[in-house]
């Protein structure tokens, strides 16, 4: 309990290192709830790196924002995120707006020379992250989707273990990020068909992502996808649930593995944003769980996309003689570093021109959105509209 509650106040009172003598300025758009934790915090304990502007769309908003997080610069009003862009002071951007104004104001910050941290998903369809990859390719900037979780050692554990062949030839992928009825509110962004909201955007793109990241390939096909609507939401997924069918480890990972034929792998992703309390009035727990089952036992990842706060890694394997092992690890790396810093740490390197702990590519990226599409495809709602905006790009 003690480590937990030191782990925490590092995260919220990070040490704060004498900066050096040119650090890297960060300008944010939007004074998104998201900010703090996964940009504000990692750059106050990285001496490279300050947040020097925030850009909102209502100046008292901004100047708000700014005198609670210490940020030198405010720009509010109509033309704010505008402004922002074209603050020659501003080395790089972080974009958390709604998922539907990935496209446009990362194409706006990248044709302003400005290297990019856009949150996940990346942008509504896989043809915007596609252009914006190659636009940010074509500029010479760097651009990163924030899949933070990625980047903790925890995630990468789970990975080894997988890749170790010590479960067997994996056969099925579980992946859940479900949260109860009565904490996301109808106003929300991510209940906005029109800012590209919906369960699978929001929460299932990690659950895709975790899927891929463990198979280390894309999927072959979808095998099945549903989605909760409402009526007063008819677009938007409450939740969704979908099945995938991946290509067998490939030879180099199933060489590790002592069994024989690898078969493909069966991957469910669940998300939702409101589960159904139990007998109408006991809440669920929320579902956060990634679960890997191969032909020899099981590892599951608690709490996958927020290893930082908690998480456990249960490894359970049954020997030839029936012998049946339990064991549980857990790796936080350093106080205080949460997957957001970790990824903070990577995304300096990276425009720094040195080679960052871990990366991927934007490849990466386009696919989980490609996957994200024909989900919603195979659902019968449909891709997330995309940005109608006008773009002048160089
Ligand atoms: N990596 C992670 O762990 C997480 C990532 N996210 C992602 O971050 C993004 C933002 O999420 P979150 O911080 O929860 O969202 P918020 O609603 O808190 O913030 C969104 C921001 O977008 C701006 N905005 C611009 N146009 C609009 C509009 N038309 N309607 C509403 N807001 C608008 C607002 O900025 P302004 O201040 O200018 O009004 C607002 O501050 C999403 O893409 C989400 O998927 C979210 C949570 C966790
Ligand atoms: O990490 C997250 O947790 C909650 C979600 O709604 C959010 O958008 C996501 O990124």
């Amino acid at each position: 309990m003690v480590s937990l509650f030191k782990r925490l106040y590092l995260v919220f009172y990070p040490p704060q290192p004498e900066p050096t003598s040119a650090p890297l300025k960060f300008g944010i758009l939007g004074a998104a709830g998201i900010a703090p934790i996964a940009l504000i915090l990692p750059a106050k304990n990285h001496a490279d790196a300050v947040v020097h502007a925030i850009a909102a769309r209502d100046q008292k908003r901004a100047d708000a924002f700014a005198k609670k997080h210490g940020i030198a610069k405010a720009y509010g009003g109509a033309t704010a995120y505008q402004d922002l862009l074209d603050d020659p002071e501003i080395d790089a951007i972080y974009n958390p707006l709604p998922n539907g104004l990935h496209y446009e104001w990362t194409m706006k910050a990248l044709a302003a020379g400005k290297h990019v941290l856009v949150e996940k998903p990346s942008a509504d369809t896989a043809d915007e992250t596609r252009r914006m990859f190659e636009y940010a390719e074509k500029k010479g900037l760097v651009l990163l989707e924030g899949f933070h979780y990625r980047f903790h050692p925890a995630t990468r554990r789970m990975k080894e273990i997988v890749d170790s062949g010590e479960i067997g030839t994996i056969t099925n992928i579980d992946a859940r990020m479900a949260i109860p009825s009565g904490i996301l509110k109808d106003n929300d962004i991510r209940m906005s068909y029109a800012l590209g909201g919906g369960s699978l955007m929001d929460m299932g793109c990690y659950t895709l992502s975790v899927a891929r990241y463990i198979v280390g390939a894309e999927p072959l096909r979808v095998v099945t996808a549903s989605a909760d609507t409402s009526s007063a939401f008819p677009r938007i997924d409450m939740g969704a649930t979908a099945t995938l069918v991946f290509p067998p480890l490939s030879p180099a990972l199933s060489a590790a593995s002592p069994d024989a034929t690898p078969s493909e792998i069966t991957a469910t992703m669940t998300s939702h944003f409101r589960l159904p309390a139990r007998l109408g009035f006991i809440p669920q727990l929320p579902q956060l769980a990634v679960r890997v089952t191969g032909t020899r036992g099981q590892v599951t990842l608690y709490n996958f996309s927020s290893p930082w706060l908690y998480h456990y890694i249960a490894v359970k394997t049954t020997d030839d003689k029936g012998v049946t092992k339990k064991r549980t690890e857990k790796d936080y790396g350093p106080d205080g570093w949460t997957s957001y810093r970790y990824q903070f740490e990577a995304f300096v390197e990276k425009v720094r021109g040195r080679v960052p702990h871990h990366w991927y590519d934007a490849q990466d990226s386009v696919s989980n959105l490609q996957w994200i599409e024909r989900i919603y495809e195979a659902t019968g709602l449909g891709s997330r509209p995309e940005s109608t905006a006008q773009i002048v790009t160089d």
